[in-house]
This record gives C-alpha cells, structure tokens and sequence, in this order.
C-alpha cells in the first residue's frame, strides 16, 4: 500500500485553534473534511522545513514559535497509510488566508469535537481534549 508521511500544525491564537476544511476530493474520506494545515514532506526536507513551507504555501502564514512534535499519527486509509507528525505553532494574528481550503474555524478546545474531521486526525483532537486547554 502507498505511504505518506505528512507534517500538520495545530495553530493557536488567544487559547482558540484553527482548524481548516479541505476541497472536495474524489476520495469520499477526505473529500471536505476538517484538518489541520500542512501536507506532505518532500524528499530530503527536515520536518520543520516542510511544515514552514507547507503553511507559506497554504495560508501565507509564519508562525511565531513552533514547539516539538505534539503527535504522530499512524492511520490506514483505504487507499494509503498515512504518517503524520503534528506540531503546536503559535500565531500573531486571528487573520489566516486560505489558499487552498474552503473554510476555516477557529475554536477553543472543548469544541474541537463538534467538526467532521478527517480519520486520521481524531487521536490529535482526542489528546488536546485530555490535555485540557493549557498551551
Ligand atoms: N495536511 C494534512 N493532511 C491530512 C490531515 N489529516 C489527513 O488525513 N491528512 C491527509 O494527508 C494527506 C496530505 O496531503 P496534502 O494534499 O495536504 O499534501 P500536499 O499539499 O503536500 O499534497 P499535494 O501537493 O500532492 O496536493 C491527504 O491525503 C490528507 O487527507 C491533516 O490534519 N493535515
């Protein structure tokens, strides 16, 4: 089965995370889920590069401090199976531009459960729940 290794950044500003819907895709279990920002690590990229590169590309965004990896995810699609580190990054301003997304939210944790995220992204949501509001 295909494998990819994807980098995605859990963004927090003023307690609140931002969470991102992807376009329709052909693949059903994807297709207009929510997420976090980020996408794949190219060959001979550090993780921290491509998650830099990933949000320049998507949202136009530099994060003012990034922590260590938060989560990494091992999940089986149908199609592929997906590793995915997720890191919590800090931002500045509440005003992201969507490049590639068709919507966006910006919710306190509690509430993160109330989106139709994708598969793999539930046991990130499940630990920041646990883990409380704290940063
Ligand atoms: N970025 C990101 N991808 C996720 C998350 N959860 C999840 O299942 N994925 C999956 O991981 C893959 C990431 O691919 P992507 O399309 O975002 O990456 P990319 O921009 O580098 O790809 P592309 O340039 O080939 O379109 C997708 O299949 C996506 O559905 C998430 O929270 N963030």
């Amino acid at each position: 089965m295909k494998k990819i290794e994807v980098v995605a950044a859990i963004i927090y500003f003023e307690e609140k995370i931002f969470c991102v819907q992807r376009p329709e895709n052909k693949l059903s279990y994807i297709s207009k889920k929510f997420e976090f920002p980020g996408g794949k690590i190219e060959a001979g990229e550090s993780k921290i590069n491509a998650l830099k590169r990933e949000l320049i590309e998507e949202l136009d965004f530099i994060p003012i401090k990034i922590d260590d990896v938060f989560l990494t995810v091992i999940h089986k699609y149908p199609d592929f199976e997906l590793t995915m580190h997720s890191f919590k990054c800090y931002s500045n301003t509440k005003n992201i531009k969507l490049n590639e997304h068709i919507a966006h939210e910006w919710l306190p944790i509690p509430q993160l459960e109330t989106l139709d995220w994708a598969a793999a992204d539930i046991p990130i949501v499940k630990k920041l729940i646990e883990h409380g509001a704290s940063i």
